[in-house]
């Protein structure tokens, strides 16, 4: 008989005590806001030194002694636009510079744009596919043999509920998505012998600056609340064994589930019509 399961896939059965990540080290890109921030706080609560990077820097520094006085834990700060050609080498300088081994890393940077395909900025169409999908590839790719070694830490991906179906006036923003979602499957089950735990967080529409980028057409559903989303993941990676794709939310979960069935020709009016709402 299957154990019941819960909205982030794991089964009751599989839950086990909160981990503790105590000496390891976590790089969190995006954490200057929302869930960046959100995941730079649960993993330092759990005893996580961090890398913390994205564009603002001042931002990030606050975090950090934020971080730094609460738990005692080494916080660096590198103010990167991940979307640049240098953005891994960059990363990568900076994590030797300072004599770190990665064991978790959390690709959570990344933006949405919203409208017309047709009439969309080439260039930031460019921006959201080097930092959506190129920048989760390059660092994962840099980071993942040291992750693997150590076996204590995680990968988290960001995906979204929008992985699970072509989403018309979000299309580049939808295949970016669905593309970490993908990805990130293969490599939870390529590294399934190592202690690495990787996961796909799939939050839906959630109370961040990404709304103040996207422009609020592209909302659908109501707003989770960032550390909710966070405490979510942070539970399916305490799990015995992590499932590789986490959805944020039962109705989330539901959804995402009957537009994965469903046939495209089907599921792509029916998104259509709720993004034009
Ligand atoms: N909020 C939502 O409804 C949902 C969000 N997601 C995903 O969650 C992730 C986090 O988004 P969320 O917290 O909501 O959004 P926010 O806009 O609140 O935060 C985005 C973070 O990404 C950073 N970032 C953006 N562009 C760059 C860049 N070029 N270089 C470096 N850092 C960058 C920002 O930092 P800075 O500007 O300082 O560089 C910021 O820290 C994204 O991948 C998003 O797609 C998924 C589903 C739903
Ligand atoms: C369209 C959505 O709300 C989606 N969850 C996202 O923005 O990633």
């Amino acid at each position: 008989m299957h154990s019941p399961t819960t909205h982030d896939g794991t089964s009751r059965r599989d839950r086990s005590t909160m981990r503790d990540y105590t000496g390891t080290t976590a790089i969190v890109t995006g954490a200057s806001a929302g869930l960046g921030v959100e995941f730079a706080r649960a993993l330092g609560g759990r005893g996580a030194n961090l890398v913390l990077v994205a564009r603002r820097g001042d931002r990030l520094e606050t975090l950090a002694e934020e971080l730094r006085d609460a738990h005692a834990v080494d916080v660096h700060t590198l103010a990167l636009d991940l979307a640049s050609p240098e953005a891994t080498e960059t990363l990568v300088a900076f994590v030797r510079e300072k004599g770190l081994t990665i064991d978790s890393l959390i690709n959570n940077a990344g933006f949405a744009t919203h409208g017309e395909f047709i009439t969309t900025d080439p260039a930031r169409l460019d921006e959201e596919v080097r930092l959506n999908v190129g920048a989760v590839v390059a660092f994962t790719r840099a980071f993942l043999p040291e992750m693997t070694a150590s076996g204590r830490g995680v990968l988290v991906n960001l995906a979204s509920t929008a992985a699970f179906q072509p989403v018309p006036l979000m299309a580049v923003y939808g295949a970016t998505k669905g593309f970490v979602l993908d990805f990130t499957h293969a490599l939870a089950y390529e590294t399934r012998h190592t202690g690495l735990r990787v996961t796909a967080l799939c939050p839906g529409a959630t109370k961040t600056e990404f709304f103040d980028i996207a422009g609020d057409g592209a909302r659908v559903g109501d707003f989770a609340v960032p550390s909710e989303v966070v405490a979510v993941a942070m539970r399916a990676l305490d799990a015995r064994r992590t499932p590789s794709k986490i959805v944020a939310g039962a109705k989330n979960s539901i959804s995402s589930a009957i537009a994965r069935v469903l046939p495209r020709g089907l599921v792509t009016p029916v998104t259509a019509r709720l993004m034009a709402e």
